[in-house]
């Protein structure tokens, strides 16, 4: 660009930067300075440099409220599915003293299950079951102590812990529980049928033992994470002397960690088929399982729970309307026989929507069977979402009379 000089006799030339300057040929003419308005440069000559120091921090600042804005939306959502939100990472253990096999008297040996054997026997004077797991299923061993040790785990329907350890030089490991002096749920249907009143304690106990398990609970300064059961069956189920039934068996559970209210698992429990196979969720047979969301694991869990209210109430002396109470069935039993193989049961289950039958004459003349039929169908519907919860299953059996 030119200027314009003062003098007639000087010229004008323009330098980087956008500077220009009048150079004169007369004598002293440098003398007479004349300073001149800045000249302001056109946007063509604003270089690459100045137009990115303007446009980076711009572009930043735009994504880091998109992601605000995202996350706002996201917890929000949480809320609405988990109903509350868990501020803290939760991973409070209750303190378990290791216990000495020595103090222990071991009687007899009450089951046999994949990973340990339970023994009935006796710690200062008081009854209790031993489970025993040899030293090559340390990592089961590990992972039921993990869920029994977890503080607030505590309650009714739940198999007391009463500490755990080592013996042998470190070779076994084992748990000390509560007996339950009926043994397994499977076992007490197989031996007994049942009145109303008795087969709605069991099913009821079942269902508030699984509504506490699920349940995410902070008090006193103390968390309990949901946990998902993955291995609800009739015989992970125990019956005590008063007729309630407690969990237990929680060898193939997952801890759902609770972080700024986002559900999620150990990174090494992530197998989908865990569990008994006749008691497996459609979903979980298929391997149909939305794995970014723990949710299918309660899911499956609650579709499990359908299935053992089925199995103590097939035993309900009043459902049978006076008739003779069937002999106890595994669910499917009577389609596929006691040990199904998997095919078999996603063509059952999965393809057919087949359920263990609800006979039309149970219960004609009884109270509360529609409540029964639409708890039984919620809890075992196809869709997982569809599923009941298991505090609501709990509430609906709270509303029948024993
Ligand atoms: N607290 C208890 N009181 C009485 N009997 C119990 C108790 N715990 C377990 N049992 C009996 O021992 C059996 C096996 O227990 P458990 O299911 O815990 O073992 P497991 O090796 O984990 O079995 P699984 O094959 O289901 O993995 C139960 O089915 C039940 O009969």
């Amino acid at each position: 660009f030119q200027i314009e000089c003062p003098e007639s006799s000087c010229f004008s030339s323009s330098h980087k930067n956008n500077m220009a300057s009048c150079s004169c040929n007369t004598d002293f003419c440098n003398a007479n300075l004349t300073w001149l308005a800045p000249l302001s440069p056109s946007p063509s000559s604003w270089g690459v440099s100045s137009v990115c120091a303007l446009v980076i921090p711009l572009a930043l600042l735009l994504i880091l409220c998109v992601c605000m804005c995202l996350r706002f939306i996201r917890d929000g959502v949480a809320k609405l599915a988990y109903g509350r939100v868990t501020p803290q990472c939760s991973c409070h253990t209750s303190q378990s003293s290791d216990l000495d096999l020595s103090s222990i008297e071991l009687h007899q040996v009450l089951g046999q299950g994949h990973f340990a054997s339970v023994w009935s026997g006796c710690l200062r004077g008081v009854p209790v079951a031993v489970k025993v797991f040899p030293a090559s299923y340390k990592q089961e061993f590990l992972r039921e102590k993990k869920v029994y040790s977890l503080a607030l785990l505590d309650h009714a329907a739940v198999v007391h812990f009463l500490g755990a350890g080592s013996a042998w030089q470190n070779r076994d490991h084992f748990l000390v529980l509560e007996l339950a002096t009926h043994g397994s749920l499977r076992s007490f249907l197989c031996q007994n049928s049942s009145s109303w009143a008795c087969s709605l304690r069991l099913a009821r106990s079942l269902s508030q033992g699984l509504a506490f398990l699920h349940s995410d609970l902070q008090r006193n300064g103390k968390h309990k994470p949901s946990v998902a059961h993955g291995d609800l069956s009739s015989s992970n189920a125990v019956v005590r002397a008063d007729g309630s039934c407690a969990l237990c068996d929680f060898g193939c559970s997952t801890i759902l960690y609770s972080c700024y209210g986002q559900q999620h698992r150990d990174i090494s429990q992530v197998n989908t088929q865990v569990g008994t196979l006749c008691y497996m969720s459609p979903e979980v047979l298929e391997g149909y399982v939305n794995l970014g969301n723990s949710r299918y694991l309660l899911q499956g869990d609650v579709y499990a729970l359908g299935l053992l209210l089925w199995e103590v109430w097939t035993r309900c002396h009043e459902l049978s309307s006076g008739g003779a109470v069937p002999e106890h069935q595994l669910p499917y039993e009577a389609e596929l026989g006691v040990s199904p193989s998997q095919e078999d049961l996603v063509r059952l289950v999965s393809e057919c929507r087949e359920r263990p039958n609800v006979p039309k004459q149970w219960g004609q003349t009884f109270q509360g069977i529609h409540t029964i039929r639409e708890i039984l169908e919620d809890c075992w519907d196809h869709d997982p979402e569809a599923r009941l919860t298991a505090q609501c299953t709990a509430d609906r059996l709270a509303t029948l009379l024993p």
